[in-house]
């Protein structure tokens, strides 16, 4: 099917400006491994400082080395969507997934929005299904679908109509955007009359969401009658069904509520996800599968057809197993306050590995090609036609297993069945939790169990299989999502993802195995332990920034002192790493301020969240606890009505121990600078005491701190609780003690 077609449907560029980035990259590896050659030399007539500071830098050289092969050859790729138009008719069916767990955190209306972003994108309507799973199998989630599909009659032909950009329309309807001019063109009548049905779809949905109870439909809404959301039958409802002819605007709108029962785990979006792969396949059957978090809203409405260029466009389908764009945030904050929006990180980090095996899979904005998923390597050339074998791997149904082989075996362009509503029980039994018992469900097929991060664990496995992966990165943005907001909530999701890559670096496809028994690409290899081990680095991160309050409190030091030739390597190192990364992001069109931002951020959550994710991660492996998939809560202010505190990037703060260490640490470096300028000091040892270099540390620190120096003195949500302050003060006496008692030593 992927023939290659006469116009070219993509192009891979390599990234400008590549000479000075890793002149750049391998000067600062050089000045760290200078550092710790000096280090070593003088190993023999230091103390313990110099040993921990020596292996806290060899750590951080390790790490350097990893990103330095990341950042090697990092690549782009262009697309040409214009040249698919004359192709039109063949154009290959996609499937669209759109997850979502809890009609609190994530209102109704944040769904229905993506949702309809999706119907109205440009791209046949009858090859579109749009599957939402909704594992709150919740009657007022299934409720605003069929009212948003009633909407979506009127909204999808207003968008084609005038082709209009943003088409989720609560953006499109924000403040932000204006009134047209006068009312009285064609236009300016359909735009009010538009955005009317609009207020009054979010009217009746707020009405159900307060009274709770479902108007007149009550045999649609029978099924949820005294379900519980943990313990249910699968709910399987065709909203909307496209009779295939060519007048029908809207694609197949299909909710999905997969079976739940107590003591059987459900494996949250993993198991989600393989759910509605298994729905779609007895549906719809597409070879293309999109997925998105319920609050990723398509923000280009080409997107299908860019993600098509580059899986029809290549020459051999291992050369795209799926498509990752960003995930970028259309409520982002000025310069990025609480460091959560990860534009130019994941520029750079997907970048580099688009320049090797390619992107990771990052849970939402995805093209996944069906038969990557299925767990084949690519080009497979073994027969399992046998319908025995079939189930084995897949489950037992034989619509699931005819439509697997179509997609393995056939063309996988058949379209089937047609009559999707005549699917529903067969649809039913493959959303069954017992349906993945015995089968290679969750290990081998589908999406991959055994991690809070299923995305990065899932692409990992199939890039073992030889597959490669592309980056999209298209302008406009393909799709939008929600930025959490500051403090405990992000903090939350950073020790979930901390965690999640923790348990893929210890599970069977852990990047440092499969580096000498997959084929997985050696230097993918390493991108992956980068990533992986990025909770990790907190401990080292934790040691090094108590270095200098250490030694001022002691009157020691673990920086060479200014009259020595040697303080210029940390001097230079420190300078020229922040300044290469400063440059990075004037690059990407990103503000100083950000910039600052975002390093600052990379501190605050390494010796917090990534400190506790280590520790979930080792509580884990000793067998007492289990990670959990905490939601992360959406909503959809986009006018500015938003407290302006939190505009300003204002931290928030709660009894969360998450909390107590990095506070602890903020207390220990301002007694440490007290004792400084109070002159307080011990007397040093050998007349060898602490020096520039750690009071430079120190401020540094606090600086970077600032957020939480600001919650020592704000009120209420910003401010930090007593209790909290009570624990860290006490480690931080008590480490100030400790200290005491060392240095007499
Ligand atoms: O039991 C569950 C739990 C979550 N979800 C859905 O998973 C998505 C992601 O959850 P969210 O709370 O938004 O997590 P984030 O940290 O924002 O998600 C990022 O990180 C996750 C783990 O790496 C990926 O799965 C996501 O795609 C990626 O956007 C949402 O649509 C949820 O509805 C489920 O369907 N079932
Ligand atoms: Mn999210």
């Amino acid at each position: 099917m992927a023939k290659p077609l006469s116009l070219p449907l993509y192009e891979r560029v390599s990234c400008k400006g590549i000479m000075i980035r890793r002149t750049l990259d391998v000067t600062v590896f050089c000045l760290l491994l200078s550092l710790l050659a000096y280090r070593l030399h003088s190993l023999g007539n230091q103390g313990f400082t110099w040993l921990l500071a020596f292996l806290c830098e060899s750590w951080f050289a390790f790490i350097w080395l990893l990103e330095l092969n990341t950042r090697w050859n990092p690549v782009e790729y262009k697309t040409y969507p214009e040249n698919l138009l004359p192709r039109l008719l063949e154009l290959p069916p996609v499937d669209m997934f759109v997850t979502t767990a809890d009609p609190v955190l994530e209102p109704p209306l944040v769904t229905i929005n993506t949702v309809l972003s999706l119907l109205a994108v440009d791209y046949p309507a009858e090859k579109l299904a749009c599957y939402v799973s909704d594992d709150g199998c919740s009657p007022l989630t299934f409720y605003s679908l069929v009212e948003a599909s009633k909407f979506a009659k009127l909204w999808v032909p207003f968008c084609k109509k005038y082709s209009i950009q943003v088409r989720a329309p609560f953006l499109y309807f924000s403040a932000k955007s204006l009134p047209p001019v006068d009312g009285l063109s064609c236009f300016e009548l359909e735009w009010k009359k538009m955005k009317d049905e609009y207020e009054h779809l979010c009217r009746k949905i707020e009405d159900a969401v307060h009274k709770s109870m479902l108007g007149p439909h009550s045999t649609e809404y029978a099924v949820f009658k005294n379900v519980e959301r943990d313990n249910h039958p699968s709910i399987v409802k065709v909203i909307f069904e496209n009779k295939e002819d060519h007048s029908s605007i809207l694609p197949h709108l299909v909710y999905v509520s997969r079976e739940k029962r107590p003591n059987h785990p459900h494996h949250s979006k993993a198991g989600a996800m393989n759910v509605l792969t298994r729905v779609s396949g007895v549906m719809t059957n597409a070879p293309f599968m999109l997925n998105v978090d319920c609050d990723m809203f398509a923000s280009n409405p080409k997107v299908i057809l860019q993600g098509v260029c580059l899986l029809v466009g290549v020459d051999d389908e291992q050369e795209c197993a799926f498509v990752q764009c960003p995930q970028i945030f259309y409520n982002a904050l000025k310069d990025d306050p609480f460091g959560n929006q990860f534009t130019v990180p994941f520029a750079i980090f997907a970048g580099g590995m688009a320049g090797i095996q390619g992107p990771p899979y990052a849970g939402t904005g995805c093209f996944h090609r069906r038969k990557a998923i299925y767990g084949l390597p690519p080009n497979h050339d073994f027969d399992i036609r046998d319908c025995k074998i079939l189930e084995e791997r897949f489950g037992k149904s034989t619509e699931f297993s005819e439509s697997v082989a179509e997609i393995l075996f056939g063309s996988g362009e058949k379209h089937f069945p047609c009559d999707i509503s005549s699917s529903t029980e067969s649809a039913c039994r493959v959303a069954n939790c017992s349906y993945e018992n015995n089968t290679y469900w969750g290990t081998e097929v589908g999406l991959t169990y055994g991690s809070v991060t299923e995305d990065v664990l899932t692409g990992l496995r199939i890039h073992t299989m030889g597959w490669k992966s592309v980056l999209l990165m298209p302008s406009p943005p393909a799709f939008m999502g929600c930025a959490p907001p500051g403090g405990p909530v992000s903090m939350t999701q950073m020790k979930r993802w901390g965690t999640g890559l923790l348990e893929v670096l210890f599970s069977k496809y852990s990047p440092v195995l499969s580096a000498f028994s997959t084929k997985l690409y050696f230097r993918q290899a390493l991108c992956y332990l980068q990533f992986v081990i990025w909770a990790s680095s907190s401990i080292p991160q934790f040691c090094y920034t108590i270095l200098s309050a250490y030694c001022i409190t002691t009157n020691s030091h673990f920086l060479p002192k200014v009259q020595e030739p040697f303080f210029y390597i940390p001097v230079s190192f420190s300078l020229i790493s922040n300044l290469h990364s400063l440059s990075q992001y004037l690059q990407y069109g990103e503000s100083i301020q950000a910039w600052w931002n975002k390093q600052r951020m990379e501190r605050i959550h390494a010796v917090s969240s990534m400190l506790f994710a280590c520790l979930g991660m080792f509580v884990k492996l000793l067998g007492f606890s289990e990670t959990v998939f905490e939601i992360t809560p959406k909503t959809q202010s986009v006018s500015n009505d938003e407290n302006d505190a939190e505009k300003e990037g204002r931290f928030s703060f709660d009894e969360s121990p998450i909390f107590v260490p990095i506070i602890a640490l903020l207390l220990v470096h301002l007694i440490a600078l007290a004792i400084w300028l109070l002159r307080l000091q011990p007397l040093a040892r050998g007349g060898d005491g602490s020096g520039l270099g750690e009071i430079a540390c120190s401020v540094w620190v606090v600086l970077n701190f600032w957020p939480l120096v600001r919650g020592l003195f704000g009120k209420g949500k910003y401010g930090i609780p007593m209790s909290t302050l009570c624990k860290s003060a006490t480690l931080a006496l008590f480490f100030a003690q400790l200290s005491k008692k060392t240095s007499m030593y």
